[in-house]
Parts: C-alpha cells; structure tokens; sequence
C-alpha cells in the first residue's frame, strides 16, 4: 500500500516536472514566435494596432464575450462598444490573438478597406481556411476561391448581369404579383419578413433555372427547408472549427443531408440543359423569354459541378441579402407614415395607381432609391467581412494597412485575419456632416438626407467595393424597388403590429430583423 502511494507520488511528480517543462518550452516557443512577428512588422514599416487580447486567457474571454452578445442578437453593440473605447490613435482599428501565430485585426477605417479591396487587392483574399469551411457547400464558387479560379468564375457570371438581361421585369413581376396575393385582407397582421424571404427564394430560382422554387405557394418543401437550414448549420460548423480537431465529434449529418436536398432539386435543371444540343443551346440563348442563367452558364462549361457550384453561391447571394433589405425598408417605414406618403406619392406620380414600371421609371426614382440606399446605410446586409492575406497568389508579400492621420500604418502578415466591417463603418459619427435640417441624425432613418449628401469614397460599402464588387448589386436594386413600388401602389398604410423598438440585428452571415417584421397592410383609397 505505502509502495503503491510512493509510486503514484513519484508517477505524478514526474507528470507535472515534464507538463512543466513542456508549458515553458511551449511559451518560449510561442513568444520566439511573437517576437519573429514583431520584427517582421517593423521591417514593413508599420506596428501593430491596438491589442485588445494576446493569450488563450483574454483570447477566451473576449470569444465567449462574442457568444454571449451573437445569442444576444448584439454583435453590432458590442464592435461599438470596442472601438469606442480603443485610445485615439487607434480608433478605428484593433487586434486580436488568441495565439502569437493566429492574428486577428479587425477596422472600420475607409483607407484601410479601400486598400483590402481596391489597392492591395491581390494581397488579400478569401484564403484556404474559408475554402475548406464552406466548400462542402459552395464548391468551387465564386464565394470561396481566390486568383484565377476566381477571376474564372467573375467572367463567367457577369454577363449574366448585364442592364439588358437585368431591364426584362418579367420575373420580378410574376413573383411580387403572387407575393402581394399571399398579403392578408387590410388590418390583418403578417410577418412580412417570412414572405420577402419566399418571393426571394422563388425570384433567384426562377432567373437562375428559368423555373421557380414555389416556395411562396409551398413554404414546407424539403428544398426550401434545405436552403433555410444551410445557412445555420454552416455557422454553427464555422464556429465549431476553432475547437478542432474535437469539432468533428459533433455530428455534421445534418448539413450534409441540407447539402443533399439542394442538388437533388438543382441537378435534374443541370442534367436537362446538358442535354440540349449546342446548336439550339445556342439559340435559347439569343432568346429574350426563354434564356436563363443556367443556358448561359452551359454555353461556356459543360462540368456539371462548376455549374452546380455557381448556381447555389448565386442563389445565396441573391436571396438572403435581398430578402433582408427589404424587411428593414419596411420595418422603418412601418415607423414613419410620413415617409411612406412620400414614397407613395412618387410612385403615384410616376407610375399611377395601375401602370406598371419599367426599369428606366425605377431608375428615375429618386426618393425610391434614396429609401434603399439609407436603409443599407443603417443595416448593410452583409454586416461584416474577412478576408485573410491571400497565399495562393504568386504576388505574395506581407503587407500594410496605410496609416490615417494620427494613426501609424499597420502591419500584416501572411496568414493574418483581416475583418472589416460595413456596419461600423457607417456608424461612425465623424464621417458625417454636422445634424442640420437638411441632415438628421446618423442614427435616425431618413431618405431625405441623400437629396443634399452623397457618402465619400469607401464610406458606403454596403455592396463592398473593388473587384470583388457585388456585380448582382444592380438586380438587387431593381428587384427591391420593383416590389416596393408594386406594394405601395395597393396599399397606403403600413402599421407596425409588434415592439417597434424592441427589435435586434440578427448578424448570422446576412444581418436581419430578429423579431420579424410584424405589421398590417391597409389598401389605399381607390381614385
Ligand atoms: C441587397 C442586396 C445585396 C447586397 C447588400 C449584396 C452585397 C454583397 C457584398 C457585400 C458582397 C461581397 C461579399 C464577400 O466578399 O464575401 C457581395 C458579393 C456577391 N454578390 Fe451580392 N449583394 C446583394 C444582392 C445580390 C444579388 C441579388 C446577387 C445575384 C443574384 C448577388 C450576387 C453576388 C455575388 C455572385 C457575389 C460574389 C462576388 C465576388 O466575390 O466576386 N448579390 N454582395
């Protein structure tokens, strides 16, 4: 018994001698790594940004701080929180760390983003790590490759958003008629967020495969579910990989099954177009009614998997940000009848009570456009981005963020994380002109503001910037100023049926309304 006692003893002294040495050899190894890192920077010319966290100990408190305020629905607080309390010289940029070898900086600063995505654009990109996460689901897309791959899949898709294709409405028009048929009779309550998300769904189906999803009229199909479930199972997979490599313990069935449902509805379209001789694939391409994304992306690619992958990474992109927009829009209108008289009586003027827009009416439509672009001013719809120094492209350097005045530049290294964030960045008081009658407050929603003001370069961003520029930015406008107009022609009342001011960002990829939009539609006065 005592030999057994001794034993252990000795057992476990000698356990805690060697975890020791290895905890100290491990710190040393890690602060050689940090002062490697430090020198490097300096040789660049630029310092670091103001580190907000440098160890496995701040590093978790500050990632369970993020969990706490993401299930919270108050990640945008909490980045204002940050860098209003970073010291002047470094306002508008901070860093984070959990490990020497894994820094974070993120910025709301415009000479920054303007040299992540325009000036030093081949410095950066989506890197490896974000490949490997979303590529079970997004391939090969234009979402999740960088150098040539990318610039492969730019030219693909961008003819297909040429003004030309872009002016026919007729799908816009199809789609919004069947979404104002699902409105319930005046004064009965709707949470029309639930409806944008559907005719969304069905708008970007129906110009990608020439048919719809028909989730308007059949919200419960295992398509639809699929394409609603993705999103989140792939976050919740995202945020799992910093724990790995345990994060594969925790099932990932149910993304894969998701992941299963979407190509089974969108591979029987690829197989029939496939099949379509050259010649008459050809021809359906000159023609105005029957051409769709996908005839045009076989003209150019007859692998069904890259066809797969940019079908699904535009389906994503089309339809939660716009679906998103436009529940914000008419959350704040909700709040403001006098605002929606105005827009009312612009499209009254415009288009009548039962004309029908056309793409040049849309276009001239200022109050119209000025509603969106101040609702993407309070809510852009991708809230916040990252892109890591790009190691696939042959340029390779580590590189600097250009200092601003009073602010040093900042160094970065190759395998840095890069976040810079929109919503910051438009919220950021000292880019705006002093409140006047002719300005209203930042924080407050008002159209009227962009009769007299026009944000400076790389102080708007909503639909980025650079190359990487949205190129469905001009869809997205026309399809949300078609359905406003649509619905403003029928109706001239909106009222808010919920806690107006209890409403949260939900920041999940694309920021949303987290309580929905809960409101009632009364019909105008016919003339
Ligand atoms: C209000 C609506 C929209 C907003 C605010 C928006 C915003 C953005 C932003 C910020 C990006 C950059 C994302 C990143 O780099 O990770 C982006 C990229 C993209 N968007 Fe949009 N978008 C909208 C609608 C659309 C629509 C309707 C389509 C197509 C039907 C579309 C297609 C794309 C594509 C393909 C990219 C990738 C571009 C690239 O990486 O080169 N977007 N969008």
């Amino acid at each position: 018994m005592i030999l057994s006692i001794n034993l252990g003893g000795g057992t476990t002294g000698a356990f805690l001698t060697y975890g020791l040495l290895a905890l100290t050899l491990y710190t040393i190894y890690q602060l050689a790594i940090a002062a490697k890192r430090n020198v490097a920077i300096r040789k660049l010319g630029g310092q670091r940004a103001y580190l907000i966290s440098s160890n496995p100990i701040t590093g978790t408190r500050l990632a369970l701080r993020s969990l706490k305020h993401a299930s919270q629905n108050k990640v945008a607080e909490m980045y204002d929180e940050t860098f209003n309390s970073l010291p002047p010289e470094s306002r508008h940029a901070y860093e984070h760390q959990f490990l020497p070898g894994s820094r974070t900086i993120e910025t709301r600063e415009p000479l920054h983003i303007k040299a992540i995505l325009a000036g030093d654009f081949h410095s950066f990109g989506k890197g490896p790590g974000f490949h490997r996460i979303w590529s079970p689901f997004l391939g090969d897309s234009i979402f999740t490759t960088d150098g040539k791959l990318w610039h492969n899949s730019r030219s693909l898709i961008r003819p297909m958003f040429m003004t030309e294709r872009i002016s026919d409405l007729i799908i816009f028009e199809r789609q919004i008629e069947k979404m104002i048929s699902h409105i319930p009779p005046s004064g009965q309550t709707i949470d029309i967020m639930d409806l944008f998300f559907r005719m969304t769904l069905d708008v970007t189906t129906d110009f990608l495969l020439g048919e719809s999803a028909n989730s308007l009229d059949n919200p419960n199909s295992e398509f639809t579910f699929a394409f609603n479930d993705v999103l989140r199972q792939q976050i919740r997979l995202a945020v799992l990989r910093i724990f790995r490599p345990f994060d594969r313990l925790v099932s990932h069935a149910e993304y894969y099954r998701d992941i299963r449902k979407i190509e089974e509805f969108i591979m029987p379209y690829i197989q029939r177009t496939l099949a379509i001789p050259s010649a008459e694939l050809e021809k359906l391409t000159k023609s105005d009614t029957e051409s769709t994304f996908l005839h045009n992306l076989a003209r150019f690619t007859q692998d069904p998997k890259v066809i797969r992958d940019q079908l699904i990474a535009v389906l994503l992109a089309g339809r939660d940000t716009t679906a998103a927009t436009l529940s914000w829009t008419f959350y704040y209108l909700a709040a403001y009848p006098d605002k929606v008289d105005r827009l009312r009586a612009e499209v009254l003027e415009f288009v009548g009570e039962h004309g029908t827009p056309t793409y040049e009416i849309l276009k001239n439509m200022k109050y119209l456009r000025y509603t969106i672009q101040e609702t993407l001013r309070l809510n852009p719809a991708v809230p916040l981005n990252v892109l890591t120094i790009s190691i696939m492209k042959e340029a390779l350097a580590d590189t600097v963020l250009p200092s601003t005045p009073g602010s040093p530049s900042i160094g970065v290294l190759k395998g840095d994380t890069v976040c810079y964030n929109p919503m910051s960045l438009h919220g950021r008081r000292d880019l705006y002109p002093p409140v006047s009658e002719k300005f209203a407050d930042p924080s407050l929603f008002s159209p009227e503001r962009w009769y007299s003001w026009q944000p400076r370069p790389w102080e708007y961003i909503p639909f980025n910037g650079g190359p990487r520029i949205c190129p469905g930015q001009n869809f997205a406008m026309t399809e949300m100023a078609y359905c406003i107009v649509r619905m403003l022609q029928k109706y001239g009342r909106i009222e808010y049926r919920g806690d107006w001011h209890a409403q949260q960002d939900k920041m999940a990829v694309i920021s949303r309304p987290a309580l929905g939009v809960p409101v009632a539609f009364y019909e105008a006065q016919k003339n």
